[in-house]
């Protein structure tokens, strides 16, 4: 059975005007590996640590402003938002549309909240916490296109055209702020588009986008804004000793004009100066090491990267599955075609490098968990193929080969074939990840071994499911595969409103 809201009652979560306090057990495990009788043993100890949560309930008025708005995933998104704030609805080949947020995992999707009578009971996953309403977002952001966000909707060719119709007089007056371009990061297939220009040196662009966020939060009213990369794939930056691999050197670097700063890490600069969330939509290493040191000094969330939005995903599910059911898989093949802009971008070979990177590194945790089946360093076979096609625009074409061993020396090889419009899928997970971003900026946490409250580390882990390659703090585990990804985020929220992890046992019916 679904049910719309609830309300936990628990003497350990107190709702007040302004908050929601938990205190919740965090069950884990101490692990020992020591010498005993001349071998060494792994002693697993479990522990039980309290921690206390707070998390503010007043919901901000949010501006969300993407870098790349003019493009197929910012045009997209917008378009999809509006549609479902006017209720609009619009006649298709098969029916009568009405607009949705399907794909959107806060959204669209549930939880389980226990059994009543016998039956299962599940609620809205938004229902956990209080989240920003989409249709309260403000949008904006910069693009180095001058087209505003009717006509981008049109040249996207992603939306049907009954639909557009109807969204043109609320569109057509949206026109993005001039952005930052260097040619040296993107393919120089996209300087046809690049019309619309921050001048000036990196410092003074730099400038430009601290004002263009000041100016933006002024002019509409918000509370709080969030940033997000969802501009074409750059290159990845070269790192480099006394250049951007401390805080120090990037902002002496950015001083010099040093001409391999990026775009995307100036807008990053920008954001984590103005303590304004920033995350990364693509692949690229935005967060160069200085960038990631500088967010952390001043506790300024960063998140990223690249969207897992269809192939991927798909991979950390299927391989999640096989290497935990215990079947080897020994060669991965994805490939794929799509004719849009993203697309002719990744078909410059630096730029693809950005996207191969961040696609094939997915599996590494699965492969690593599972010391049955692969030796120590042993992967599968992993190779991921993407051209540009024009005429299929944004409908991406995915075909997936996965061959495994299984019982007794036999094979299996499944083979997959996933078409859709791309920007359709990565529209929701845009949503989701501001929507959580801003979430996560209200949650206040300590353990009982702590002093005070404080905030999650600035480094964003707990948006790993909606990115191919999360970013994570120094020193701590990358983990992809999708149920785990999920299992966090939702066990998090679960324990702001004092809820158990769900773990699937329900020992009630055993
Ligand atoms: N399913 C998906 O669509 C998906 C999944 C994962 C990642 N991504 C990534 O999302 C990004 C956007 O995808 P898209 O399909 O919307 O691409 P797009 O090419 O349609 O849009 C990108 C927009 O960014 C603009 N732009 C480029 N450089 C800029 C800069 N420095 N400042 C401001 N604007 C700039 C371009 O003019 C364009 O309008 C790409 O990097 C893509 O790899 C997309
Ligand atoms: O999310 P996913 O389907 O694995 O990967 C996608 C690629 O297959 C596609 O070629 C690219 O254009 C998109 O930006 C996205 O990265």
């Amino acid at each position: 059975m679904f049910i719309e809201s609830f309300k936990v009652e628990s003497p350990n979560v107190k709702y007040t005007e302004n908050e929601i306090h938990s205190v919740y057990d965090y069950q884990t495990t101490e692990l020992v590996h020591e010498s005993k009788n001349g071998a060494y043993q792994w002693t697993v100890k479990p522990k039980t640590v309290k921690y206390e949560f707070k998390t503010d309930t007043h919901v901000p008025k949010l501006g969300v402003m993407l870098v790349g708005w003019a493009g197929n995933n910012g045009s997209t998104l917008t378009a999809g938002v509006i549609a479902n704030r006017e209720g609009i609805s619009w006649a298709t080949k098969e029916k009568v549309q009405q607009a949705n947020y399907f794909g959107s995992l806060t959204q669209s999707s549930s939880i389980r909240i226990g059994s009543f009578n016998g039956e299962e009971i599940y609620a809205p996953f938004k229902s956990l916490l209080p989240m920003v309403n989409p249709e309260e977002i403000v949008f904006g952001g910069w693009d180095i296109s001058d087209m505003n966000l009717a006509d981008a909707m049109g040249r996207a060719k992603v939306l049907d055209i009954d639909l557009q119709k109807q969204l043109r007089p609320f569109m057509e007056h949206m026109v993005p702020l001039p952005g930052i371009y260097d040619p040296d990061f993107i393919a120089a297939n996209q300087g046809s588009r690049a019309n619309h220009l921050i001048k000036g040196t990196k410092k003074q662009q730099l400038d430009q986008v601290i004002k263009d966020i000041r100016d933006f939060k002024e002019k509409n009213k918000v509370d709080r804004v969030v940033v997000l990369w969802t501009a074409n794939t750059e290159r990845y930056s070269n790192v480099v000793a006394g250049l951007n691999d401390t805080t120090e050197n990037l902002m002496s670097s950015l001083d010099k004009n040093e001409s391999e700063i990026s775009p995307s890490t100036l807008y990053a600069i920008a954001c984590v100066l103005e303590n304004v969330p920033f995350i990364n939509g693509s692949p690229q290493n935005t967060f160069v090491p200085g960038l990631i040191e500088l967010a952390i000094e001043r506790n300024s969330l960063i998140g990223g990267d690249d969207f897992k939005s269809g192939q991927t995903k798909m991979k950390s599910v299927l391989v999640d599955f096989l290497v935990g059911a215990g079947i080897k898989p020994t060669s991965i093949v994805s490939y794929n075609h799509l004719g849009n802009n993203d697309g002719m971008n990744l078909s410059a070979p630096q730029t693809f490098r950005s996207k191969e990177i961040s696609k094939s590194n997915v599996v590494d945790d699965m492969v690593a968990s599972n010391g049955i089946l692969f030796e120590s360093g042993e992967h599968p076979d992993h190779v991921v193929v993407i051209k540009y096609v024009p005429y299929v625009g944004d409908s991406k074409r995915a075909m997936d080969e996965y061959t495994s061993e299984i019982f007794m020396g036999g094979k299996n090889t499944i083979v997959m074939h996933n078409t859709c419009e791309d920007s359709l899928l990565a529209a929701p997970i845009i949503l989701d990840l501001v929507l959580l971003a801003e979430l996560t900026t209200r949650i206040q946490f300590k353990a009982e071994n702590e002093g005070k409250f404080h905030s999650f580390h600035p480094v964003a882990t707990i948006l790993s499911y909606l990115s191919k390659a999360p970013l994570v703090p120094p020193g701590t585990p990358v983990v992809n595969a999708l149920s785990k990804q999920r299992a966090m985020l939702e066990n998090i929220l679960r324990a702001c409103v004092g809820l158990a992890p769900e773990n699937n046992m329900i020992l009630e019916y055993k």
